[in-house]
């Protein structure tokens, strides 16, 4: 396959690419050996005051802002050209910065262009106000107008395509932003930097300060410059990240962790609800927001159904990322590595019984986690409740309907839900009651960007995708004008209350 050169990551501010200002970096490893792959700026405050002010800058002074639409998408439509001009780049990048398969990082491309086209054109056909008109006196109008610098904070499961997830919203409307993407996965971040560089957005309208949560993202949310943070993280991370930006009221888009459940019904089309549970919790690495990581069985099917998935799991290709036949590379990092072991240790211990496949020795050197069923687990088992964010699925026998909703919904979170039924009063039905912000009915996480994407309970606060980004990312302003004569009442009035004393 075709390889290309990695250079050390600094930070773009201001259509420049720079060291950070301490003179630090840190080292980012490969998934597949730990070696070092390359070294990245470290950002802090004064790297984020750096970028914010840039990007302020640039909102205030314009021209972004402020040119006509149609200009401002040819921008839009001419990173998408070059994201797909650069898209074998861009999935090797991928691959060898997260250890996600090159087959899935090839798509992943793909969406990154597709997010900037889709929202040229969503932000022309329904970027739009409403008027009403009151009387022959009065109309109000409302507008969206951009809110000012964006502060947009990523993981590292999905870089590429979550960050332009974000990045194209806030800028078709206008917005300027400052990305901090996740420690672990820079790459393509800076890639994607480079091809802003090369379409000729003005200076200052995106920028990237790489580094850490705790460090240059804290100081992204609490800088008093930035109106408003779009985090796509875990749970507990966005809970920290509420609480730091409430002093500067900003407003947050949250879309964090799962647990979502998959159900099987006896009457279900089982070839296809195997195919979608295997590949809904083993693509992406089993690191995946969406994964169906509770598999729930109608009783009467478990044996059949449970002899297939084993069948499965024993014969998906691990291997190195790299490699276009590749089904499962290696996760992220050790320290996320580590945490899915534990994980595994706590299902060994709660009593569940562990089968997956085997890892090659060639392999030994990376972060490879085997596709892994845990048989026979309840719901209430830790392995069952929390986010294991790895090839890990419990599997879950149920009885009725009653009794398999109400463990579907037993859980912190609420993201996705899926239901495998014939019988579609039932499908409807179920999906209703499921607490969860996106239900699959039938099918596996099929997108469509026009849709709201996000989660309820712990799983995210708003709703981004389709022209719900508009809400978050822009202002809404109503504006009230008289368009006839009216009566105004009248405080104080000098000439009036003249008249009243003489009367007296
Ligand atoms: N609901 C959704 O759409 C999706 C949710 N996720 C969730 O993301 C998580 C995996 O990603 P991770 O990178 O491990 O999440 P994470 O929460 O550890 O980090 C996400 C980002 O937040 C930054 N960060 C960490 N602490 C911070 C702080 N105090 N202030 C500001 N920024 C901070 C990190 O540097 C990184 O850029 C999982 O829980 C997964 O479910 C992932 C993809 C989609
Ligand atoms: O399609 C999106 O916009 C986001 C998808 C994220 C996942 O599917 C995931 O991490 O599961």
């Amino acid at each position: 396959m075709q390889t290309f050169p990695v250079q050390d990551v600094k930070h773009y501010i201001n259509g420049q690419f720079v060291d950070g200002i301490s003179g630090k970096t840190f080292e980012n490893l490969s998934p597949f050996n730990n070696k070092a792959i390359n070294n990245v700026a470290e950002g802090f405050k004064e790297d984020i005051d750096q970028a914010v002010a840039a990007a302020r800058a640039a909102f205030d002074n314009g021209p972004w802002r402020t040119m006509k639409l149609e200009e401002r998408l040819k921008y839009m439509n001419r990173i998408a050209d070059l994201i797909e001009e650069n898209a074998e780049e861009i999935s090797f990048l991928e691959s060898l910065d997260t250890g996600l398969p090159i087959s899935q990082t090839k798509k992943q491309a793909a969406r990154g262009a597709e997010n900037f086209r889709f929202y040229s054109e969503m932000v022309k056909s329904r970027l739009i106000g409403e008027s009403y008109q009151v009387d022959d006196t009065f109309i109000n109008y409302t507008i969206h107008k951009p809110i000012g610098v964006a502060g947009l904070i990523t993981p590292w499961n999905a870089p590429f395509m979550l960050e332009t997830w974000k990045i194209a919203p806030a800028l078709a409307t206008g917005n300027t932003c400052v990305l901090k993407p996740a420690e672990w996965s820079p790459l393509t971040a800076n890639k994607l930097a480079q091809i802003i560089d090369q379409s000729g957005l003005p200076k200052g309208v995106f920028n990237i300060v790489h580094g850490f949560g705790e460090t240059a993202g804290a100081s992204l949310v609490a800088h008093p410059e930035v109106q408003l943070i779009s985090f796509t993280g875990e749970t507990t991370t966005g809970a920290e990240i509420i609480k730091n930006g409430a002093d500067t009221m900003k407003r947050f888009s949250m879309e964090l962790g799962g647990k979502s459940p998959a159900v099987i019904f006896e009457d279900a089309d089982l070839e296809k609800a195997l195919d979608s549970v295997v590949w809904g919790i083993y693509s992406f690495n089993g690191e995946r927001c969406t994964a169906n990581s509770r598999l729930f069985v109608h009783e009467s099917i478990i044996d059949q159904f449970v002899a297939e998935l084993k069948a499965r799991v024993h014969n998906i290709k691990i291997g190195n990322p790299m490699d276009p036949n590749t089904e499962i590379g290696p996760l992220i990092h050790r320290n996320h590595f580590n945490n899915v072991s534990r994980y595994l240790d706590i299902a060994k211990d709660e009593g569940a019984e562990i089968v997956s496949g085997a890892i090659p020795s060639a392999f030994k050197e990376g972060n490879f986690i085997a596709p892994t069923l845990l048989l026979n687990c309840t719901n209430d088992m830790t392995v069952a409740q929390e986010e294991i964010f790895g090839p890990v699925m419990a599997v879950i026998p149920f009885k009725t309907e009653e009794e398999v909703l109400r463990m579907a919904n037993d859980v912190k979170y609420g993201l996705a839900a899926y239901v495998w039924t014939n019988d579609m009063k039932r499908g409807h039905r179920f999906a209703q009651a499921v607490d969860s912000g996106m239900v699959w009915v039938n099918s596996q996480n099929v997108r469509d960007l026009r849709i709201p994407f996000g989660g309820s309970k712990y799983s995210g606060v708003g709703r981004e995708g389709g022209h719900y980004s508009f809400e978050f990312y822009t202002e809404t302003q109503v504006i009230h004008v008289a368009i006839g004569e009216h009566h105004i009442p009248k405080f104080g009035d000098v000439k009036q209350n003249a008249v009243s004393s003489a009367e007296k």
